[in-house]
């Protein structure tokens, strides 16, 4: 695909419009986007893209603005208070004021950290996102949820602070290791599940390509996703109801997470835990079984985790209670009513948790 899709977020119910670019070389676009207020910008980047940070920062230095370059550990070590803190330092220390702009360019943990920054500093900066893994392209970077993690839990501390534009340069994913490829592919099977299953014939036509980006349909894949994303947060920004079905597979995944002290990938993570939302769905009488097998066939297929260890269960119940889509003492879960007919699952039966646990657990 040579051509650039464009996909328009929000614009309503208060939040400013942006669009989502979809392309390759698209970085013309960033000087645009930043405009003629800002004199600052800074790059957040994590190490893997030293190179394109630098280059970004050079380009825009050219450009006349005073480009900072600001890098940060790779992955889920980029999401903690401490790297927040060293990017509030530098952006002090360059002077950077309400009219500066920040760009986060990365996977989804450093746009995750870089919006976060930007909605912290001076109460709010404009920030532009440039993701470079499926993931952040399909998800991360769309939609405004900004945040990092605590020791009690996944994305605990954060914001709702939209990017002023996102910009998916298809060429950045083909410098991605594979099993980061893959781990996207999980967003992008979630999205098939919930509001678009030609996704799931796409993979399922042939699951080897699909995990690369050479695939016959890789930019389709990533356009449709988007657009299930895009349609969702336009509607609801702050999550106030419909956006809760974009966390399919996400609250015993973010248990997972958590577990594994931030070392699973999030995509491997929600794997499992669509797997255990499938079978929670089928078992609570909501879901029939051809559609919850399916899960388990295209996420096999495309080489997603399907299972984690049966023996901690305990901690991953506990670890689910500060899910932000509990209420009180009240676990709440996205199921499926059928396919594409996500809903909400509220306190489930104990002993139902744990027999479709059964089914996950090794
Ligand atoms: N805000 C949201 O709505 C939202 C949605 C989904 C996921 N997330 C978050 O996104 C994060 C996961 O994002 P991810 O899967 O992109 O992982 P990631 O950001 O951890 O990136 C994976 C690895 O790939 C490297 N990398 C990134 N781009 C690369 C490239 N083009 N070439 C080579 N290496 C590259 C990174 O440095 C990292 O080491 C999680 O923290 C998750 O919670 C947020
Ligand atoms: O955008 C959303 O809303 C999502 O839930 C998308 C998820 O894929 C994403 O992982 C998100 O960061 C999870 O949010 P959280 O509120 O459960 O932390
Ligand atoms: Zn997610």
């Amino acid at each position: 695909m040579n051509d650039v899709t464009r996909i328009r977020i929000g614009g309503t119910a208060g939040s400013e419009p942006y669009e989502v670019l979809v392309g390759r070389q698209l970085l013309g676009e960033l000087g645009g986007l930043i405009g003629t207020r800002a004199k600052r910008v800074a790059v957040i980047h994590p190490e893997a893209l030293a190179e394109t940070g630098d280059a970004l920062r050079a380009d825009l230095a050219e450009q006349g603005y005073e480009a900072i370059a600001i890098q940060v550990p790779n992955a889920e070590e980029a999401k903690t208070a401490e790297v927040a803190a060293y990017c509030w330092k530098a952006l002090g220390q360059s002077g950077f004021t309400r009219t500066d702009v920040i760009v986060g360019v990365g996977g989804g943990a450093s746009t995750d950290l870089a919006g976060f920054v930007a909605a912290t500093w001076l109460r709010g900066v404009r920030w532009i996102a440039v993701p470079t893994t499926v993931l952040a392209m399909v998800d991360a970077a769309v939609g405004g949820k900004t945040g990092i993690n605590t020791a009690e839990g996944k994305n605990l501390v954060g914001s709702f602070h939209p990017p002023a534009g996102v910009l998916c340069d298809l060429a950045a994913l083909d410098s991605l290791p594979v099993n980061d490829y893959v781990s996207g592919l999980a967003e992008v099977i979630k999205a098939g599940f919930i509001a678009d299953p030609v996704i799931l014939d796409l993979i399922e036509s042939d699951p080897q390509a699909a995990r690369t980006p050479a695939g016959p349909h890789t930019a389709e894949l990533i356009v449709r996703s988007i657009k299930v994303k895009a349609e969702v947060v336009s509607s609801d920004l702050k999550e106030a109801g419909l956006r809760e079905i974009l966390n399919y597979g996400h609250t015993l995944g973010h248990a997972i997470e958590k577990n594994e002290r931030y070392k699973w990938r999030h995509g491997a993570a929600v794997s499992v835990g669509m797997h255990f939302a499938a079978e929670l769905g089928r078992l609570a009488g909501r879901l029939d079984d051809a559609t919850a097998d399916r899960h388990r066939t295209i996420l096999e297929a495309v080489g997603l985790p399907l299972h984690y260890r049966y023996d901690q269960w305990p901690k991953l119940l506990e670890n689910m209670k500060v899910d932000k889509k509990s209420r009180g003492d009240l676990l709440r879960f996205i199921v499926l009513d059928g396919l594409a007919k996500p809903t909400v699952l509220e306190g489930p039966d104990p002993a139902v948790l744990l027999a479709a646990y059964g089914e996950v657990g090794e």
